[in-house]
């Protein structure tokens, strides 16, 4: 599987490359970035290194996270890769919102694989980001290097992408696919608000048991968490989608009872708004958080 790439930016220590590929399950050309640490560029470090993979929200591309959100310097410091996927197929036939509106659609993919026409030729958005994109990437840098993008893993996102995270840690739990799962302002049961059902709905049709199947509050009550595996989460108190969409207090409820209760740590933070000054303020303890889950300290 074979990457072009359109930038190569030095960055910190490291490099940035502007990556963009074929993608078979989801039929367009697709574009990536991939931050590259110091590490990986150092002569004498020998060690393999481990990615974090970045899920971005709402009305973003893999640009918006690599230029604000400050991965790079954390990076370096632990030794790991990070990966900024986009969040749905775009050009071509690709179709829309036919609302028009930034919450569905291109840009909106929600990291779901839709059943429903138009949608299902192109937004296979899950399938992407946790098999080919990963196994694409290991594929394409495989030639003795020393990266990994399958096996010690991470995940995180902000948004549309921390519901992306969510879900795509727990549906994957059972075969340990993430080593460690964290979030920004996720949206933590999206079948309970209006992001949520529009994307749904849209994407895999009237049938809301079909939706519980990618909802983090379901899925708590649903996978066994094996030990003492813990979910990070920060929630700025000025978001303005906390009350509408974002709602984290349904996720820690969802879990009472289940072998997740008290695992997931909710941080929320005062005057904090929905923003790049929001996420890149928590990014360190983030990246601190799976570089220890991913064996890096
Ligand atoms: N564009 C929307 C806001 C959508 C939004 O806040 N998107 C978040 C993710 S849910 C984001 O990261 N936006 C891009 C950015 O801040 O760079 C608006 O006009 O209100």
């Amino acid at each position: 599987m074979s990457f072009k790439v359109s930038e190569d930016v030095a960055v910190c220590g490291g490099r940035l490359l502007k990556l963009s590929h074929f993608s078979q399950v989801i039929g367009t050309i697709m574009n990536v970035n991939v931050y590259l640490p110091k590490q990986y560029y150092s002569q004498t470090d020998n060690k393999v290194i481990p990615a974090v993979y970045y899920l971005s929200g709402l009305t973003c591309s893999p640009q918006n996270a690599s230029e604000k959100a400050f991965w790079p310097f954390q990076a370096d410091k632990y030794g790991f890769a990070v990966v900024f996927p986009d969040t749905s197929p775009r050009g071509g036939d690709v179709p829309g919102d036919p609302e028009g509106s930034w919450d569905f659609g291109v840009g909106a993919g929600f990291y779901v694989n839709a059943t429903q026409k138009p949608y299902d030729k192109h937004y296979q958005m899950y399938d992407y980001i946790h098999k080919e994109l990963p196994t694409s990437l290991d594929e394409y840098f495989s030639n003795g290097s020393r990266l990994d993008f399958v096996d010690n893993v991470a995940i995180t996102g902000h948004s549309m992408g921390g519901f992306g995270a969510l879900a795509g840690f727990l549906k994957n739990y059972d075969a340990n696919r993430y080593k460690s799962c964290s979030a920004f302002a996720p949206i933590v049961n999206p079948i309970k608000v209006p992001w949520g059902r529009k994307a749904f709905g849209g994407y895999l049709g009237a049938d809301e048991e079909a939706w519980k199947g990618y909802d983090p509050s379901e899925l708590v009550k649903k996978v066994s968490n094996r030990g003492n595996d813990r979910i990070l989460i920060h929630q700025g108190t000025k978001d303005p989608f906390l009350e509408s969409n974002l709602k984290p207090e349904l996720l820690l409820e969802a879990s009472k009872g289940t072998s997740w209760e008290g695992k997931i740590d909710l941080k929320l933070v005062d005057g904090f708004d929905h923003s790049y000054y929001f996420v890149s303020s928590f990014v360190p303890e983030h990246a601190a958080f799976h570089a220890k889950n991913l064996g890096l300290i």
